[in-house]
Formats: C-alpha cells, structure tokens, sequence
C-alpha cells in the first residue's frame, strides 16, 4: 500500500497537461499561458508625460526662475504638436506625448501662469517627469514566460500588449460519478434510507474551483451494466472523478467496472486516513480517481490527491496546496500506520497558526468540514500527538488573528 505521499507521486506522474488552445483575452483569467509572450512594442509605446504641466527643454531652465513662452496645449491623445523651439514650452496633460523640442515636464504646482507665459520656479533635470519609450516593457521582450497564470495583472499587461486572443493550455473537463442504490438528486422527496447526492455537487464546485470544468455524469446504480455505461460516458472527458463503491463491500463496483473497460489500476488503498479505500487508474492516458463515498473522505481526497493533478493538467507548475507549519492546541490521539488528516480551525497569534480540533472527526460528519480551515497532517507512526507540537497545514482558508482574550490552551475531549 503507497504512502500518500507516493500515492500523489503516482499519481502526478500519470497525469500531464493538456493541449492548448486561443481564448479571448478575458476568458483567460485564472488560466495558465501555454506560450511565452513576446511584446510586440515598446510600452510606454512612446515619450509621455507623466505629470499635468509644462513639457519644457531642461537647457532652456538653467537658471531660476525662468520664464517661457507658451505655444500650445497638448492633451492626453493629442498627437497634434509642432516642435518646440528654444525659449517656448508647450501646457501638457499626463500621458500626452512629449513634443519634440522637449525632454522633461515641470509640474504645474512648481509654475506660474502669467498671460501667455510660464514661470518655471525650479531647476529642471533632463527627463523629469517623462515616462520614457520601452522603459516598462521593450519591444521583443518576454512579457510573460509560459506556465505564467492570469491574472488581473496579466490581463492588464496583455491588453496593453495588443494580446486580443491568448494561448492557453486547455481547461480540463472533469466527469464526476456517483455510484450507489441509497441515492437520491437534490429536489428529488428522500424516501426511507435516501441519502441526497451531495457528493456530486461538493466535488463539481471543487472542480470548478479548481479553475475546470464539471460534467455531471448523475448516479450509477448498484448494478454493473449501470456502472459501465456511466463510466463509458465519463471517459469521454478528460479525467474521470468516482464517488463511492470503492472499498470492501459487495455492491463495491468501481474497481471492477473500471478493469472492465481496460483502465489499468495503479494502486488502490493508501496509507491516509481519511481517503484509505482510494483507488487510482489510468484508461487510455486518462486518469479516473475512485474516491472513497464517505462525505468528508471525497472531499479531502480531492483536495489533496485530484486537485494537484487537475493543475498539472491545465499547465500549472505549483500544484500542491500550500502547507504551512503549525501549533496544536490539543492534545490528538490516533492509531499508527496511516498519516491522518485531521479537520481544524486555525487562528493566527503572533505570526503562527495555532490549529484547534474542528469536531468530530469521522469521515460521514460534514459539519466539521464546513468549520474546518486547514487540514492538519499527523504523522504516520504517531499515536499521540501532545499539545504545543508542530504539524503540517494545509490551508483551506484564510485565517483570522486570535484576539488575546481567546488565548490559551483548550481542552480537547
Ligand atoms: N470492511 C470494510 N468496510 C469499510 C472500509 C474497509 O476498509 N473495510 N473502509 C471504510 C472507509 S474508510 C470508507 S471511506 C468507506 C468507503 O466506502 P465506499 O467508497 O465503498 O463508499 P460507500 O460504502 O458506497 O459509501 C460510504 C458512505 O458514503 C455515503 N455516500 C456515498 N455516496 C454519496 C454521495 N454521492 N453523496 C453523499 N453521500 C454518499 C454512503 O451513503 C455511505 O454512507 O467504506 C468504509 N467501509
Ligand atoms: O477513508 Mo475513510 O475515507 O477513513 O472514511
């Protein structure tokens, strides 16, 4: 049986990313370029002003004060400007171009208007207040290494680059697939040992999340044509996402049904509480995950083992989630053999995460997960964990700082 930590290995080296594609400058937010992008121009695109003022030659400013004579106006947009000649200066708005004739700006704050003359109070230096041709992006440079994610910034930065459509690697379409008799479709009238599909809906708004996209494949029954026929259908798509039917049981089918159709099973069972009875498979270069059914083990599995593949695939580079070091307040108690993944809350003091036990642990209470901020890992072999011990998190959430009147050490039941 792998460890999680070979399990994700695994898994992460059976996944790779997806083709690419040319999307609209704003469907690209969140996405990750699959190309460098080289500017096309220099940006600023020419010599602006970077003040609302006097576009001057500094030679003509020497001494101070000094007084010029005003030949024109140039708004921002304005291309309109005869050069200017020695002794004149032309009134200029931010972002105007700067005429020829000048190389700096005076502010407006640092002159006097008299008639059709302008008194410049102090010295002036080449360039000041110019924002020069290139000097933030020059042409025929990288303006965004591939593997770069967007962003509002890269967004900002591509359409000033003239970006209209951008490559991109392509967003991965995630079948997700509940399996077993006792379900039920929200909105359907729970019957007698109904239990709603919540699985389907956590697991969709964690995909789409993840910056994919959910196809909904509904519910296989406990029978096997049922399963193969959804199954069939779910590899239509990118990856393949299974909800229960994964472990000991006898109307336990995924595993089957997937050898069935030709998927070749890495591994099945890991060394990770919650998540043990997962199931890995790879069927014509596509991964289908076989996520334990109960609740709270679909969701931390996803989180930790499907996630960082669905990023692989669309072209990320840091796919794990991010895992800081904290402090438990409590004391925790497990069996040796497995890493656990405890639900906690997580406050900030002094700069450290101090996590508390979020409640009940067991994998079918969701209402731990809904007050969970972090999971935190505890080491295989341990089978006591005291208060004050440093663990792994990681972050569901941002945290909050812990007010003082909450500090101390509470006790866990
Ligand atoms: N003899 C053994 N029994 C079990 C083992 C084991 O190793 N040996 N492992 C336990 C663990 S750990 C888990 S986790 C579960 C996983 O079992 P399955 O993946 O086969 O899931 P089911 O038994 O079909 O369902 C478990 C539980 O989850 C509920 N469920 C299922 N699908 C959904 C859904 N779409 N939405 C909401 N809830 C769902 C289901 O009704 C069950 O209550 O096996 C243990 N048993
Ligand atoms: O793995 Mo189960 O997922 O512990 O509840």
């Amino acid at each position: 049986m792998p460890s999680f930590e070979e399990a994700r290995g695994i898994i992460l080296a059976h996944v790779a990313p997806l083709g690419e594609e040319n999307v609209p400058l704003p469907d690209a937010l969140g996405r990750v370029v699959s190309r460098d992008i080289i500017a096309p121009w220099d940006l600023p695109q020419y010599d602006n002003s970077a003040m609302d003022g006097y576009a001057v030659h500094a030679a003509d400013c020497t001494s101070v004060p000094t007084r010029l004579l005003i030949t024109g106006f140039l708004p921002a947009g304005g291309a309109d400007c005869p050069a200017v000649t020695v002794g004149c200066a032309v009134r200029i708005m931010t972002g105007a171009p700067i005429p020829a004739g000048c190389n700096a700006v005076v502010p407006i704050e640092e002159t006097e208007q008299e008639g059709d003359q302008v008194v410049i109070k102090q010295r002036v230096l080449p360039k000041q207040h110019v924002r020069v041709k290139g000097s933030d992006v020059a042409s025929g440079t990288q303006v965004l290494p591939a593997g770069s994610q967007v962003r509002p910034a890269e967004i900002g930065m591509l359409a000033a680059m003239g970006q209209a459509l951008v490559p991109v690697f392509r967003k991965a379409r995630v079948a997700i697939l509940s399996t077993g008799d006792e379900l039920i479709e929200l909105g359907e009238s729970p019957k007698a040992g109904s239990v709603i599909n919540s699985n389907a809906l956590s697991l969709a708004a964690a995909v789409r999340e993840a910056g994919a996209e959910p196809v909904l494949l509904g519910i296989a029954r406990d029978n096997l044509e049922s399963h193969r026929e959804k199954m069939r259908e779910g590899l239509c798509c990118d990856a393949l996402i299974t909800s229960a039917g994964v472990s000991a049981g006898d109307r336990d089918l995924v595993r089957e049904v997937a050898a069935s159709l030709g998927a070749e099973e890495l591994f099945w069972k890991i060394g990770m509480k919650p998540g043990g009875p997962t199931a890995f498979s790879v069927w014509q270069g596509k991964p289908i995950f076989s996520l334990p059914g109960n609740p709270v083990s679909t969701m931390v599995t996803f989180e930790l083992l499907v996630k960082p593949a669905l990023l692989k695939m669309m072209g990320h580079h840091r796919v794990l989630p991010p895992f800081v070091k904290g402090i438990l307040a409590e004391d925790a108690h497990k069996k040796p053999g497995k890493l656990h993944f405890i639900r906690v809350t997580v406050k900030k003091r002094h700069g450290r995460h101090v996590a508390y036990c979020a409640g009940e642990q067991h994998t079918a209470i969701l209402s731990t997960m809904t007050r969970c901020d972090a999971l935190a890992a505890l080491p295989c072999d341990a089978t006591f964990i005291p208060a004050g011990s440093e663990v792994d998190l990681a972050l569901m959430r941002e945290v909050d700082l812990l007010s003082e009147a909450e500090v101390g050490i509470r006790c866990c039941a």
